[in-house]
């Protein structure tokens, strides 16, 4: 399987100063614009063409460190669904989308965020309606999705820029917070039995797909 996100190194996510978020959201809300618009000209996207997965490389400054963040951002898996479980695995926050014009990427952010949790259940997330810039009157409305999970909500605009950067900074600050309280209980467990399996596998056929049973059924 040449080019397969699975063949992507993730070990490097162990280390200290390397970080990974991914972005979720129905096809279209917006997220590459958003990252785009976040890196402005710094931005060295990576294709993966096989599976369109494009690594964003950025550098920031939390706290006296400087790490290096990897935002991880797809084209066309989102069709589905559902996305590879090479994608959660070891992510460290999670960007969820929507587009304020369309209903629908609103309330498919359930789905999303169902399946994050089976993979990552732990991780920073946070809600983001984008496209506020085509009717700014949706600012007023209330959105209680993000509430409900108790996830931090962010308006934002990634056409003009309104909360683009503010919300990608705290966004960085909780993952690293996040790497580096390993508070997490479950993650770790999680990670354990993913490295037991995939060591069990090793001479098998190790597909990924076989670390989950089975994906979810979002249809
Ligand atoms: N008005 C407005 N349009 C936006 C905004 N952000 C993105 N768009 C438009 O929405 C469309 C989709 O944006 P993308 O960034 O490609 O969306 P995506 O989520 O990456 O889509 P896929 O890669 O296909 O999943 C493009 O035509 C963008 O120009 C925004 O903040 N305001
Ligand atoms: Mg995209």
């Amino acid at each position: 399987m040449a080019g397969s996100i699975s063949e992507v190194d993730q070990n490097k996510y162990d280390t200290d100063e390397q970080v990974k978020i991914i972005c979720l959201g129905d096809s279209a809300v917006g997220k590459s614009k958003l990252m785009e618009r976040f890196l402005m000209d710094e931005f060295r996207p990576q294709q993966m063409s096989t599976y369109a997965l494009t690594l964003y490389k950025h550098t920031a400054s939390v706290g006296n460190k400087t790490v290096t963040v990897d935002f991880w951002d797809t084209a066309g898996q989102e069709r589905f669904q559902s996305m590879h479980p090479s994608y959660y695995h070891k992510a460290h926050a999670c960007i969820m989308v929507f587009d304020v014009q369309r209903k629908i990427t609103y309330k498919n952010l359930a789905n999303w965020y169902k399946e994050l949790r089976e993979y990552r259940p732990e991780i920073p997330c946070c809600v983001v309606a984008n496209k506020i810039d085509a009717d700014l009157k949706v600012t007023q409305r209330s959105f209680s999705f993000a509430k409900k999970q108790g996830l931090p909500f962010y308006f934002v605009s990634a056409a003009d820029g309104t909360n683009v950067v503010k919300m990608f900074r705290e966004m960085i600050k909780r993952a690293v917070d996040y790497k580096q309280n390993p508070s997490d209980f479950m993650d770790e467990v999680l990670e354990e039995l993913e490295n037991f399996d995939l060591d069990t596998k090793e001479n098998s056929e190790a597909d990924e797909n076989g670390l989950k049973a089975e994906s979810p059924d979002l249809a």
